[in-house]
């Protein structure tokens, strides 16, 4: 369970308060879609939950952990359990795909292995399942410099459900993507939250939206303007999108 009280964060030299007071309670499974107008404050918003930005105020407590009181056990806790997917994924560019999923982020991966590169079998044979789900057999061995961005954004997904996220923050992950991969990579994320447990808190436009989201969040001034579970937006909800 993810609780977040009183979010408040301002941006810039002139303080701009994006995040005004931001309040929701997530269970495991939940897909959730971020809505709002450009510059509402959604990649704000995801990067203060993946701890990228720090907080001006508010409470975070995930599985019980006091995140902000408890800084270093609850970043570790995000770091280990939690995958952050930017915009623009971040990957080594001079490995291939397949090891990019297989070693992982820094902070997900043991030392050893990020220095020697070494995996065992069952590793190598789960990376390459997910690197299928998404699409992506035939990249598996190109290096990810090669790869377009929307590839190289799904090789992050792969990346994170390899490593065992149990929370997924995903800026825009579809953008760029063809119509029918994006809806493969859409699939795969509401299986896994329905199967698995998985949390996804997501961008995505708001077509994709209404039909993957199990919940849409409409920011409007700072604040979860509208929180929708289970139809879609009315059009007195949609108005400012
Ligand atoms: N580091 C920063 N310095 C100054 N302003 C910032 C900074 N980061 C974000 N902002 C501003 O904060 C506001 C919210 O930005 P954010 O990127 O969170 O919005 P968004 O809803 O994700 O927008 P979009 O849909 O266009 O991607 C914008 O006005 C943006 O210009």
């Amino acid at each position: 369970m993810i609780t977040v009280e009183h979010l408040a964060k301002a941006v810039g030299e002139d303080k701009l308060p994006v995040l005004r007071d931001i309040s929701f309670q997530l269970e495991p499974g939940e897909l959730v879609v971020l809505l709002g107008a450009s510059g509402s404050g959604k990649s704000t918003l995801l990067r203060c939950l993946a701890l990228r930005e720090k907080w001006d105020k508010g409470n975070f407590r995930v599985d019980g952990v006091n995140v902000r009181g408890n800084m270093f056990t609850g970043r570790r806790k995000i770091r280990r359990e939690w995958a952050y997917l930017e915009q623009n994924a971040e990957l080594n560019p001079n490995r291939t795909a397949l090891k990019n999923v297989l070693i992982g982020q820094s902070s997900q991966t043991p030392l050893w292995r990020m220095v020697t590169g070494m995996v065992r079998s069952d590793d190598y044979m789960g990376a390459m399942d997910e690197l299928d789900l998404l699409g992506l057999l035939d990249k598996a061995k190109m290096k990810t410099s090669q790869l377009s961005g929307g590839e190289r954004q799904r090789v992050a997904i792969a990346r994170a459900l390899v490593h065992g996220a149990k929370v997924i923050l995903a800026d825009e992950p579809v953008t760029g993507l063809d119509p029918k991969t994006a809806e493969s990579v859409l699939e795969t994320l509401r299986k896994l939250c329905k199967e698995t447990g998985l949390t996804v808190v997501t961008v995505l436009p708001l077509e994709l939206a209404e039909r993957y989201a199990t919940r849409l969040w409409v920011l409007e001034d700072g604040k979860i303007k509208h929180d929708v579970k289970g139809r879609r937006l009315t059009s007195q909800e949609r108005i400012h999108l």
